[in-house]
């Protein structure tokens, strides 16, 4: 039996739903001779960890009481009641995840998963890979910080996979890889990148206040954990830039024109999420719905949409008409076009379900299989 060690940062929606799915195809991954072992799982206060990270990984037993506490909001310190686990404070974990990676780097080697949603994790990442480890992301923002660190992390193609940080389960980066390689060139990727907005926008067109449909996308598991990340088009624009990056522009967040659908007087800096979803949308429901009306008054709906073209990186919202493949666009489903050399009049399109917990933790499952052929 191949065993597969694996760390995990971050232990919100995503990553609680990723240990599930673990738990869940232990039976399907025994018969193609794989052992997923979980080393470890983190969030931003506590790791738990495994004393002996040679032989032995969390039972199951361990990864669904991970997952019963985080979901109840209760911390993971109270998995001192298993005698079996280690539990260390937030200073302590990333000397441990390097400490693990230098043992096992370049022996039975190991993947660190990246389910968080901070920017913290660049450095660790990197020191990941430098120990010989792989790297699987789900956050965005280690790719879509400075050029340099991204160059870095994807340096050897080798050890990292980050399918779910563009269309969560979809196959947006895998396509585009395999066209760039065969040497076919790629002059136009558009879509709609955005599982929230994407939901958002087609809720709207049936006369639902924004306020509402916006808490319906974030009960959902679609939204950002601040879910104006997503309405600024931020999380849009990220996706863009990896997108953009893998087609070898080399460029930076500034280099993105970005459309926001809120006012510069609700940003993160003057109030909570909370007071946001409760005072501040509410006060631009007449506005959207406005916006909306007139669309529809000339035949057209609103659609969130990200083009790279030469490059230019753009994210914005627009005005399609209805019978077109972005018009037609229900619910949190994505669309991808990719225009190149051999799709040149007709493009390559991925369409499919682009954001919630079950379809981005199957990508980031499906990304450690993927790696399966790096270890003994
Ligand atoms: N939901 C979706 O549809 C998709 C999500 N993604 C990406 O997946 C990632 C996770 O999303 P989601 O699960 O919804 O987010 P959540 O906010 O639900 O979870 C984030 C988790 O990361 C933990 N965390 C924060 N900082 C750190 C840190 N420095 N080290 C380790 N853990 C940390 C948090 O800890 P604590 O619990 O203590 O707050 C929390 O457990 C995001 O980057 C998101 O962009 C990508 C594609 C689709
Ligand atoms: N918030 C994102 C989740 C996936 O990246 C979205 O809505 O698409």
């Amino acid at each position: 039996m191949k065993s597969i060690p694996l760390l995990l940062m971050g232990c919100g929606g995503v990553g609680r739903q990723l240990l599930q799915h673990i738990v869940d195809t232990r039976s399907l991954h025994a018969k193609q001779g794989l052992l997923l072992r979980v080393l470890g799982v983190s969030d931003s206060q506590i790791m738990v960890i495994v004393p002996d990270v040679f032989t032995t990984g969390l039972t199951d037993m361990h990864l669904t009481e991970v997952c019963r506490l985080k979901s109840s909001g209760s911390s993971l310190q109270a998995m001192n009641s298993f005698g079996e686990c280690q539990i260390l404070k937030s200073s302590e974990v990333t000397k441990r995840i390097v400490d693990v990676a230098a043992l096992l780097g370049r022996s039975t080697g190991l993947v660190l998963i990246d389910c968080s949603a901070s920017s913290e994790t660049i450095g660790i990442l990197n020191r990941t890979i430098d120990l010989g480890c792989c790297i699987v992301l789900a956050n965005k923002k280690p790719l879509t910080s400075q050029i340099e660190d991204y160059e870095k992390l994807v340096s050897n193609l080798c050890q990292i996979r980050y399918e779910s940080t563009v269309g969560a389960g979809l196959p947006v980066i895998t396509s585009l890889t395999r066209i760039i390689a065969s040497g076919d060139t790629v002059h136009c990727v558009v879509g709609s990148l955005s599982g929230t907005l994407g939901y958002v926008m087609s809720e709207l067109e049936g006369g639902k206040p924004f306020s509402q449909v916006v808490r319906a996308a974030k009960s959902l598991g679609y939204t950002e954990p601040d879910p104006r990340d997503d309405l600024g088009g931020m999380d849009v624009a990220r996706k863009g830039l990896i997108l953009a990056r893998l087609l070898g522009l080399k460029i930076n967040m500034d280099d993105i024109k970005v459309d926001s659908l809120y006012p510069d007087e609700m940003g993160p800096s003057l109030m909570t999420t909370e007071e946001f979803l409760d005072k501040g949308l509410p006060s631009i429901d007449t506005t959207i719905a406005e916006r909306v009306k007139k669309s529809s008054s000339e035949g057209n709906v609103l659609r969130y949409v990200c083009t790279i073209e030469g490059s230019r990186c753009q994210v914005g919202l627009e005005e399609l008409p209805k019978n077109t493949p972005l018009g037609r666009l229900r619910g949190s489903d994505n669309l991808v076009e990719i225009y190149s050399r051999c799709y040149k009049e007709l493009p390559l399109v991925i369409q499919g379900a682009g954001a919630g917990n079950d379809t981005t933790a199957a990508g980031v499952l499906a990304d450690i299989i993927d790696l399966q052929d790096r270890f003994p």
